[in-house]
């Protein structure tokens, strides 16, 4: 495999390489960050590996510039995509954690069991939506399920742009029924509660070769133990990147209105006819969401989803926009980019 071969099954693309001149990716070759640890990053070029100092805003899935010689991170290259997660900090502080970078498609995780929760798959999905990447639903342990189909019609309920598919994660099969977003030179990411069987779909997927810690669950109460501890990006021999992270128990949005918009399409127009541009959709006059629910269009559970994720995303952001640094996440003094 040739070098550029080689950054093209890494996922380099046009994006990527539009953003420097060439005299520049020459002398600070480009490689992927597949590890984020508290004091370093791991990354991956053409023709090295090497584990550099960490610098704050690197992501698990950044194509970063790399000083050879210095031994450092020259420059972070803007992301297609990128997903984060509001963290409450010390003293109430809002801060924004990176999760991932750069992926293409998000498979979101849960069981037909007592995980299964359509707000949560919602939250995801706003959250995945928002970053433009890709999302599917994964529903696992079907076998261990009476009526998988029943999961999937509720699954399959809440976006007409996302894919649904079932499957028992240990079974062959998983891999086959998950390979149409596989392709080359794609990154694809799992997202869900612990124990609904990621590490399990990361290990298919690789053949074995990540061997991801999988853990057993206790059945009496649906949870899972929290077996992944680190995000990691694992690229693949098959031509395309996997990764595991870590289950997450609380997912706050912040700054996805777009993504709110994107999965909620029908009611964010409904809103446009509502009497008063700044309609709660309470009891106001003239409300035309309430006259939806009223004639029986709309789900007033829907509805009351939608409003809670708003007025959370909306909380959020004014808290984060009031604290933010003006700051950018590039270090100072990497290398001339184009543009700048
Ligand atoms: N029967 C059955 N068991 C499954 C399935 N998927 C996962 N499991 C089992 O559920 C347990 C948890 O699976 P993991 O793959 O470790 O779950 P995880 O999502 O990676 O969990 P964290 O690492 O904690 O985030 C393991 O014992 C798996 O073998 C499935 O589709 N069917
Ligand atoms: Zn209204």
């Amino acid at each position: 495999m040739s070098n550029g071969d080689r950054l093209a099954a890494l996922g380099w693309r046009a994006f990527f390489a539009d953003q420097v001149d060439p005299e520049v990716l020459a002398a600070t070759p480009p490689a992927r960050v597949v590890r984020v640890d508290r004091t370093s990053v791991r990354v991956t070029g053409s023709d090295f590996d090497a584990a550099l100092p960490f610098g704050p805003d690197i992501a698990v899935g950044d194509w970063v510039l790399v000083d050879r010689g210095a031994g450092t991170v020259a420059c972070v290259l803007d992301r297609h995509t990128v997903i984060s997660r509001r963290a409450a900090g010390l003293d109430r502080q809002v801060v924004t954690q990176l999760i991932a970078a750069n992926i293409d498609t998000a498979f979101i995780v849960t069981s037909c069991n007592r995980d299964f929760n359509v707000a949560r798959l919602e939250r995801y999905l706003v959250l995945t939506m928002d970053a433009g990447m890709e999302a599917v639903i994964v529903l696992t342990k079907a076998d261990l399920c009476d009526d998988p189909e029943a999961y999937a019609r509720q699954a399959g309920a809440i976006s007409d742009r996302v894919p649904v598919v079932i499957l028992d994660a240990r079974d062959e099969g998983a891999m086959t029924t998950l390979a149409p977003w596989c392709g080359a030179a794609r990154t694809v990411a799992f997202l869900g509660s612990s124990g609904v069987g990621k590490s399990t779909l990361v290990n298919a997927l690789s053949g074995g070769l990540v061997g991801a810690e999988t853990g057993a669950i206790r059945e009496s109460d649906a949870r899972g133990r929290h077996t992944t501890t680190r995000r990691e990006l694992h690229p693949l021999p098959q031509g395309f990147s996997v990764l595991d992270t870590p289950g997450m128990r609380e997912l706050q949005l912040t700054d996805v209105a777009g993504g709110i918009d994107d999965l909620f399409p029908d009611l964010a127009e409904l809103a446009q006819a509502c009497r008063f541009s700044d309609c709660a959709h309470l009891a106001e006059p003239g409300c035309a969401l309430r006259a939806a629910v009223d004639a029986g269009e709309v789900d007033p559970d829907r509805l009351a989803r939608w409003q809670k994720l708003a007025a959370e995303d909306r909380g959020n952001t004014e808290r984060q926009t009031a604290r933010r640094k003006p700051s950018g996440r590039r270090p100072q003094g990497g290398p001339r980019r184009k543009g700048r």
